[in-house]
C-alpha cells in the first residue's frame, strides 16, 4: 500500500488541451509520469473520504475524458455528476439486489468469498459519475461503426478510462459499478431510453491507493502472464 499523498492544485486544463502548431514531444519525466498513473491506478472500493472535490480538478478529469478517442469523432458520451444521497442511495438498492443475484451464482465457498469483497463505495464516495453513450449522437452512419456497431459503445468505454487515469493523476480514487442493472440507472438518474448508460463511477479522495488489485490480494484470481497473451502473426503462436 502506499499513502495517497498530497492533492494536486487545481489549475488551468493542461497545455495539451491547446492547439499546438508543432510536434509536441513529451518528456521523458513526463512519460514516466504516465506509466506511472497507469500502474498505481486502481479500482477503489472500500477507501473513500468524505472530502470535497474542487470543481476545477472535476473539470480537468471531465475534460481529459471528453479528449478520449471515439469512432468517427461522435463524442456519444455525456457525463451525469450524481451528489444527491436519495439518488446514491437509488443506486445502492439497485447494487445490493444484483449482488444477492450473482452471489446466487458462485458455489460454495466461493459464493461466501464473493460476499465477502466490498465491491462498490457508492454511498461513501462524494461524486458518482454516470458515463453514457448516444447512439444517435450524429446520425445513423458513423464513419467506422458500419462494420462493427457497437465501436460507440467502446468510445464511451475509452471516455472512462481517460477519466479513470486523469484522477489517478489527481490523487483521486475511481471504482466502477456494474453490479447493478442498466434499467436502475436510468431510472434513478432520469436517463432516457434512448442513451446507454456505460458506467457508474464512484469518484473521491482515498485514504489509500492498494498495490495491487484487490481481486489479486484476496486471491480470486491472478495476473496473467503477459507473454501468454502476445500471439505473432496467428493466434496460438506462442511467444
Ligand atoms: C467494465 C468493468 C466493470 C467493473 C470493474 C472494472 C471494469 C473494467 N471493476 C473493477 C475491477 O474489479 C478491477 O479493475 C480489477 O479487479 C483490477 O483491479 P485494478 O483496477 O487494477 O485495481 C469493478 N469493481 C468492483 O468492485 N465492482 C464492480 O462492479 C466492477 N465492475
Amino acid at each position: 500500500m502506499s499513502s495517497a499523498g498530497a492533492r494536486s492544485d487545481a489549475g488551468p486544463i493542461p497545455i495539451f488541451c491547446r492547439r499546438e502548431p508543432r510536434v509536441l514531444q513529451i518528456s521523458q519525466s513526463e512519460r514516466d509520469a504516465v506509466y506511472k498513473a497507469i500502474f498505481a491506478r486502481r479500482d477503489v472500493r472500500g477507501e473513500f473520504l468524505p472530502d470535497p472535490i474542487p470543481d476545477e480538478v472535476l473539470q480537468r478529469i471531465l475534460t481529459a475524458a471528453h479528449h478520449a478517442p471515439s469512432v468517427g469523432f461522435m463524442q456519444p458520451w455525456d457525463f451525469i455528476l450524481v451528489r444527491d444521497p436519495a439518488v446514491k442511495r437509488r443506486i445502492k438498492d439497485g447494487f445490493e439486489t444484483a449482488h444477492r443475484e450473482a452471489a446466487a451464482l458462485f458455489e460454495g465457498d466461493r459464493r461466501e468469498r464473493y460476499r465477502q469483497l466490498k465491491l462498490e463505495g457508492i454511498l461513501e464516495s462524494p461524486v458518482g459519475i454516470c458515463i453514457t453513450c448516444d447512439r444517435a449522437r450524429t446520425g445513423p452512419v458513423v464513419i467506422g461503426r458500419t462494420a462493427n456497431p457497437e465501436m460507440d459503445l467502446y468510445s464511451s468505454v475509452c471516455a472512462v478510462q481517460n477519466l479513470w487515469l486523469a484522477a489517478r493523476a489527481e490523487n483521486l480514487g475511481v471504482g466502477w459499478v456494474s453490479i447493478v442493472h442498466r434499467e436502475v440507472l436510468h431510472e434513478a438518474l432520469g436517463i432516457p431510453a434512448q442513451i446507454v448508460p456505460v458506467a457508474y463511477l464512484c469518484v473521491g479522495y482515498v485514504s489509500v491507493f492498494h498495490d495491487r488489485p484487490e481481486l489479486e490480494s484476496a486471491g480470486w484470481l491472478p495476473r496473467l502472464d503477459l507473454r501468454t497473451l502476445i500471439h505473432h502473426d496467428v493466434w496460438g503462436s506462442g511467444v
